[in-house]
């Protein structure tokens, strides 16, 4: 079956203080891959945090992907995403066998995205195309990418960088599988606004 929906993205200071409850909150209103992103070097808490996540994703038959740390992933059985500064594919693709998902971000370049594609990346990211709080020095990318991307790629698209409900259709109706957020959705100030968003990112994408 193909990746389609939202890619929810945790933030460790975004978080802080109400980081299971939020992700649980996300989770009911569906999300198809959760993506633990903490760029702290913590092992311990690292590994209990990603532990807690794997038994939430499980209840909600939701994919747990870990950023930058294939040897965690490996640990825990669940899937990685790989930036360009965070080693080669293959190797990460071997370790983890070829049903794992392993994402790659590839800013806004189709070489780089045919690259990892070869390499043997589950899907390829593109951003960041809002302003984004988490990580606004990243490179910008535009919808016309999104066209040329879809027309080559035979793998899912994802989004990523400053995106909320109010922004986030062009990009659905340019072609992209999957919405990645951390702001447009854990920036809520309840958990029952988080399961809205979540809700509402699902329509956006036609997912019930
Ligand atoms: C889905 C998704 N896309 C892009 C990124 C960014 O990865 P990277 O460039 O390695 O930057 P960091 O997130 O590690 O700071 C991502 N994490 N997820
Ligand atoms: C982690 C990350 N990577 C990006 C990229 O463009 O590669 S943008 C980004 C931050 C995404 O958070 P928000 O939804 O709050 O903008
Ligand atoms: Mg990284």
């Amino acid at each position: 079956m193909k990746l389609r929906g939202l890619y929810a993205i945790t933030d460790s200071q975004l978080l802080a203080g109400k980081f299971l409850a939020y992700v649980e909150a996300a989770l009911e209103g569906g999300v198809t891959l959760l993506q633990y992103r903490d760029k702290s070097s913590d092992e311990a808490r690292r590994l209990r945090e990603a532990e807690a996540l794997r038994n939430l994703c499980e209840r909600y038959k939701t994919q747990l992907i870990i950023n930058d740390d294939a040897e965690l992933a490996a640990r825990l059985g669940v899937g990685v995403h790989l930036g360009q500064t965070d080693g080669p594919l293959a190797p990460v693709r071997a370790l983890l066998g070829h049903k794992a998902i392993v994402g790659a971000t590839c800013h806004a370049s189709l070489a780089l995205a045919e690259q990892a594609a070869s390499e043997g990346a589950t899907y390829v990211a593109f951003g960041r195309f809002f302003n984004s709080n988490t990580k606004p020095g990243a490179p910008s990318a535009n919808l016309e990418l999104l066209e040329q991307a879809h027309l080559k790629l035979h793998i899912p698209m994802c989004a990523i960088g400053g995106i909320t409900l109010d922004n986030a259709a062009p990009l659905v109706a340019h072609g992209v599988d999957l919405l990645a957020v951390v702001h447009g959705l854990f920036g809520a100030d309840s958990t029952t606004e988080v399961t809205r968003r979540a809700r509402a990112f699902n329509e956006l994408l036609l997912i019930k």
